[in-house]
């Protein structure tokens, strides 16, 4: 049998699945099988069409759940009995043993989902050979997959369903992959930050977060300046920017459940926001003056009446009363063009760049937006992100300006940031470049303090100072899966393409 490279045979034996014989085979990498009955002559050897799974996807090797008498088949003493055919043979009920295998598979971009293999034997000694041995290899080669977590649920995240999330989706998955919890179920505003910043976390090898990008900055700020301590976000809030920011845009729960399982991590950046040389807050997704700033102060009263469909309302009351703010600007450019997006493995974010020696520039305007973007800020309404060309951890911030417009061009600009960002960087009153440090002065605004969406976050400040911080954060994700994109064009209004992936 030939198997994946350097798939080192730990078990092999005949076994039936959905009542069809199958020789299965665990291996030092992947667990393996194909129909012992099928199979065809290549160069002199026989070749069978195999399934195969990486042993980091399989959650648990257990005893089937259900009781212990089934159907099989009598007689299969032998190997080489069984590869002769069993359909010859007559069914009867005898006592016998099966094993269930649970494994993750991807459903499509994004989407994770688990599958069940029942082994079944009617030999209990092989079937009970399968159970040890195979919780040893799982045991042994799944060094990456968590032993413990602290998990907070934001029971009011988004649409309120958090906890029946977890109890749903999550809980179960971490059961199956053997992962010890230790579940928080916040009852305040910052009550994570708190718990974070107070407790010895060195009884966990992670941190999981059920909420939105909200809970994500509380548990930034109870993390940061030194932990190194992993972070999965289970998306349950309104906009879920960073969790579909690094998993992609359609990840749910089981999929970012999933990801925990699997134990891959990858780092992202964190910026540092100073006012008077004081550092007050950390951002993770987006900070952001003018429009954006103005319509979550508009919307976060609203919070408890609409709920996600706050930002809908508040949005367009916004651009109703629309007005310009005037920024200095100063920022150290990074030469480069902007147009590289940050994928599984991305190489941008590897490389070692040296931006020490850049030089500082001023700029000042009247402006719709100024936003800074640390991630792409991805999110089901926007799938390629308000900001595509942001990287996940290349030590840069980008740069977007939208300067000051009419409304029906900014609506413009709206349109084309949901269907396909890339498009709206293309329109002629919008700008966009990358910077590691940047520092922003409104000078004039119709309110006395001008507001500042900082993740969510309201922030009233007259200027601030953004300093990126590369890799200051770990999560367990493996970056967005690249997407081939489509031809089908949309609108002329976005003339962007009708694709749902990015
Ligand atoms: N028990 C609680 N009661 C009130 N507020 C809470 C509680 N737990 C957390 N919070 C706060 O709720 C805010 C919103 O949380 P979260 O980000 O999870 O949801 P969301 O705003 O619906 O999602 P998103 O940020 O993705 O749009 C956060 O600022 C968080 O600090």
């Amino acid at each position: 049998m030939a198997l994946a490279v350097n798939n080192e045979v730990v078990l092999e034996n005949i076994f039936t699945i959905n009542r069809i014989c199958y020789n299965v085979c665990l291996g030092e990498t992947h667990l393996e099988w194909f129909e012992t009955n099928e199979g065809i002559f290549e160069n002199g050897d026989l070749h069978h069409s195999k399934k195969s799974v990486p042993i980091e996807q399989i959650l648990c090797i257990r005893e089937e759940c259900k009781g212990s008498e089934r159907n099989c088949f009598s007689g299969l003493h032998s190997r080489s009995y069984l590869l002769s055919g069993y359909h010859s043979l007559s069914q009867t009920v005898v006592p016998c043993l099966s094993a269930e295998i649970w494994y993750m598979h991807k459903k499509k971009a994004d989407r994770w989902r688990l599958k069940r293999l029942v082994i079944t034997s009617p030999h209990d000694t092989i079937v009970s050979k399968w159970l040890h041995f195979g919780q040893e290899i799982l045991r042994k080669h799944v060094i990456k997959r968590p032993k413990r977590l602290l998990i907070f649920i934001n029971p009011i995240s988004g649409s309120k369903s958090g906890v029946r999330k977890f109890r749903k989706c999550v809980e179960p998955v971490f059961r199956m992959a053997n992962i010890e919890t230790v579940v928080v179920r916040t009852k305040h505003k910052n009550h994570c930050r708190d718990i974070l910043k107070n407790q010895n976390l060195s009884l966990y090898d992670g941190i999981c977060l059920v909420g939105g990008d909200g809970l994500y900055s509380e548990a930034i700020h109870g993390l940061l300046p030194d932990s190194s301590l992993p972070i999965s976000i289970i998306p349950c809030g309104s906009t879920n920017a960073v969790a579909c920011s690094i998993c992609g845009p359609k990840v749910d729960a089981i999929s970012a459940a999933l990801q925990v399982v699997r134990g891959c991590q990858i780092s992202l950046d964190v910026s540092n926001i100073y006012a008077e040389d004081r550092l007050i807050a950390h951002h993770t997704c987006m900070l952001s003056v003018g429009y954006f700033g103005d319509l979550l102060a508009r919307a976060e009263p609203w919070r408890r009446i609409l709920g996600k469909r706050r930002y809908d309302a508040a949005g367009f009351r916004t651009l109703l009363s629309m007005r310009s703010t005037r920024v200095r600007i100063t920022y150290k450019k990074i030469p480069d063009v902007v147009d590289s997006v940050c994928h599984e493995n991305c190489l941008r974010c590897s490389r070692e760049d040296d931006n020490s020696s850049l030089e500082e520039r001023r700029i000042e305007r009247n402006v719709a937006v100024f936003s800074i973007f640390t991630i792409s800020c991805r999110c089901p309404m926007s799938t390629t992100g308000g900001s595509p060309y942001s990287h996940l951890g290349d030590g840069c911030a980008v740069i977007l300006i939208v300067n000051e417009c009419s409304r029906f061009q900014f609506l413009r600009f709206l349109i084309a940031l949901a269907k396909d960002s890339t498009n709206a960087l293309k329109l002629p009153y919008v700008e966009s470049f990358r910077t590691t440090d940047v520092k922003v002065e409104v000078l004039a605004a119709s309110m006395d303090t001008p507001n500042w969406n900082c993740d969510g976050e309201v922030v009233r400040e007259r200027s601030l100072h953004v300093k990126m911080e590369r890799k200051a954060i770990n999560v367990f994700a493996n970056g967005v899966e690249k997407v081939e994109k489509s031809n089908k064009k949309c609108c002329s209004l976005c003339t962007s393409r009708a694709d749902d992936d990015f």
